[in-house]
């Protein structure tokens, strides 16, 4: 079954409301897609990934990511697409503040593109249900950054560009190998197959009940 964003984002906030916090919600999803990405690649042991976070929950999704990777023996390198102080959600945040403990997990903030290592891996967690409009700086050099660049890519909810809802895409949009969307297939993302690459959607743990009157 696919459902609209608006339903998605309802059916969120009903399960919040019941104590399934998001901040569950994002765990759950960053552990479901690392667990995908983890079976896809084998070994992921000493891999290089850099992974793009958004100021959002895609974002969140993203932090979730990495910390997860480095307990794979990952070596991983998040960049934030912007200053911590502005990260726009308790969740993200609270995922931010924990990377900052873990020194096996290189954090780099701004969203500069010049990196000092070629990546085996990207992760795109710039823009899930939240775009609007064309991309703007600096999400829309980070999108043409993970486009240039030759290594597997791997989408967290929906490639950045796309509109989870009506399938259509931004300016510019990211081309990736895998793309592992949370809890339902949101109407829009299975008609860019040519963008999404092989497309899953995982529960993470919402209530059906949070469904009640919404689906
Ligand atoms: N579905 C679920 O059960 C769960 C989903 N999760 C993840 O949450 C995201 C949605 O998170 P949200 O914070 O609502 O939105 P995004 O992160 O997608 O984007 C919001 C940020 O992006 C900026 N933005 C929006 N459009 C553009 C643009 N065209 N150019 C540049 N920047 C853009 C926006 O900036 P504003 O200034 O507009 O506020 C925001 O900063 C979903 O996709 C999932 O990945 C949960 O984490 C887990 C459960
Ligand atoms: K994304």
């Amino acid at each position: 079954m696919e459902i609209t964003v608006d339903q998605m984002y309802n059916i969120e906030n009903k399960g919040h409301d019941m104590g399934f916090l998001k901040k569950f919600m994002m765990e759950n999803a960053g552990a479901a897609a690392v667990k995908r990405l983890v079976e896809k690649l084998g070994n992921v042991d000493s891999k290089n990934i850099l992974i793009f976070v958004g100021m959002g929950n895609n974002g969140g999704d993203g932090l979730v990511m990495a910390r997860h990777l480095a307990g794979y023996g990952a070596k991983v390198t998040v960049m934030l697409l912007g200053n911590p102080e502005n990260i726009k959600t308790e969740e993200s945040n609270w995922n931010w503040s924990i990377l900052e403990k873990m020194p096996s997990v290189k954090l780099m903030t701004g969203g500069s593109t010049d990196f000092d290592f070629k990546p085996d891996v990207i992760i795109d967690g710039i823009l899930g249900t939240g775009i609007s409009g064309e991309i703007r700086e600096p999400y829309a050099s980070a999108i043409n950054y993970i486009n240039k660049t030759d290594c597997y890519k791997f989408a967290v909810d929906v490639p950045s560009g796309l509109d989870p809802q009506t399938g259509e895409t931004a300016n510019i949009c990211t081309k990736c190998d895998m793309t592992v969307t949370f809890h339902k297939m949101k109407q829009g993302i299975p008609k860019r197959k040519d963008l999404t690459g092989e497309l899953f959607a995982e529960k993470i743990g919402i209530p059906p009940e949070a469904e009640e009157g919404i689906l």
